[in-house]
C-alpha cells in the first residue's frame, strides 16, 4: 500500500502566521510531515536564490558532515564520506549582513514556529533553535543517505525546511525527498524541492527521510526547532554526542521574545 503516494499538497487559507501554524499542525498531527507552497513572494526568494549563489560563489559552503551529525564512534567510520551525503553547507546565525534576506526567511521561520507553539501545548514547548543550515548539492549524482533526524532524544523537535529551486523537474533532475512511514518501509511520500515550498516534519524516528540523487544544483534552508525539555534532558545526558557538530551552531531563541514583539 503506498497511502502516501502521489499526495496532492493542499494551501492554507491564508498566509498570515496563525493560519499558517493552524494548517501545519493539523498536518503534522494527521501525516507527521506538512508541506506548504508560496509562502515567500517571488520578489524576496529571487534575493535570497542570489545571496546563497553568491555564498556559494564565495567560498562559504563547505562540505557536509556525516548524516545525523555523526562525527565520532566507530559506525561513523564505518561508512565513507561518499557513501552517505555530498552536500554543502553554511551555518547562518540569521542576522549577518551579508545575506539579509536569507536572514527574511530565518525570520519567517521563528514566526511560524512561535505561532506553532500554542498548538503543541502539553506535548512540547518550542524555545530554542539551531542556526539556519544552508544546503547545496551539486548535480552530480549528489544525495543524503536514508537517515531519522533525531533518532536519540537530542531535543531537536521540527525539521523545517524552504527549498529554492526553481523549474524543478523531479524526473529529470531527481533530488526528491523521500520520507517514509515509520511502521511500514513500504509506504512513502515523495516531496520534490520546488521554489518556494516548505517542508515540516517532526525530527524523531516517525520520518526517517533521504534525498535521492540530484542531477541538478539543489538548494534548501533548514532550521531545526528544540523542544525545551528534551533538550535540557539531552544536555545532561551523552545524546549531546549524537549533535555534538550542531552544538556550536546552536541559536537558543527566546520565542517568547518573538510573540510580544
Ligand atoms: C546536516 C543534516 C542535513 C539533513 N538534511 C536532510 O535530511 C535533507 C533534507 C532535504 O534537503 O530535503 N539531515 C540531517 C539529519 C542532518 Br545532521
Ligand atoms: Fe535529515
Amino acid at each position: 500500500a503506498r497511502p502516501f503516494r502521489d499526495v496532492i499538497f493542499k494551501k492554507p487559507r491564508s498566509y498570515d502566521v496563525d493560519s499558517l501554524a493552524e494548517f501545519v499542525i493539523r498536518y503534522l498531527n494527521k501525516n507527521n510531515f506538512c508541506v506548504v507552497d508560496g509562502v515567500f513572494s517571488n520578489k524576496h526568494l529571487q534575493k535570497v536564490l542570489n545571496e546563497i549563489k553568491s555564498l556559494n560563489s564565495n567560498g562559504y559552503l563547505k562540505v557536509g558532515r556525516l548524516s545525523g551529525g555523526r562525527t565520532s564512534g566507530q559506525d561513523a567510520f564505518k561508512l565513507t564520506k561518499t557513501e552517505v551525503r555530498n552536500d554543502t553547507i553554511y551555518w547562518a546565525e540569521g542576522t549577518e549582513s551579508r545575506h539579509p534576506n536569507v536572514n527574511k526567511v530565518v525570520q519567517k521561520m521563528d514566526s511560524v514556529l512561535s505561532a506553532l507553539n500554542s498548538h503543541l501545548q502539553g506535548e512540547y514547548y518550542i524555545n530554542g533553535r539551531t542556526k539556519a543550515m544552508v544546503a547545496c548539492y551539486p548535480g552530480n549524482g549528489s544525495y543524503y543517505r536514508r537517515h531519522v533526524d533525531n533518532p536519540n532524544g537530542d531535543g531537536r523537535v521540527i525539521t523545517c525546511i524552504l527549498y529554492l529551486n526553481k523549474d524543478w523537474n523531479a524526473k529529470e533532475d531527481g533530488g526528491i525527498l523521500r520520507i517514509f512511514s515509520a511502521q511500514d518501509e513500504s509506504c512513502y511520500v515523495d516531496v520534490s524541492p520546488e521554489y518556494n515550498r516548505m517542508l515540516f516534519f517532526w525530527s524523531d524516528r516517525r520520518n526517517p527521510h533521504e534525498v535521492q540523487p540530484a542531477f541538478r544544483t539543489r538548494y534548501a534552508i533548514t532550521v531545526w526547532f528544540f523542544d525545551k525539555t528534551e533538550r535540557e534532558r539531552a544536555k545532561e545526558e551523552s545524546a549531546l554526542e549524537g549533535i555534538s557538530t550542531m552544538k556550536n551552531e546552536l541559536v537558543v531563541l527566546d520565542l517568547e521574545r518573538i510573540e510580544n514583539e
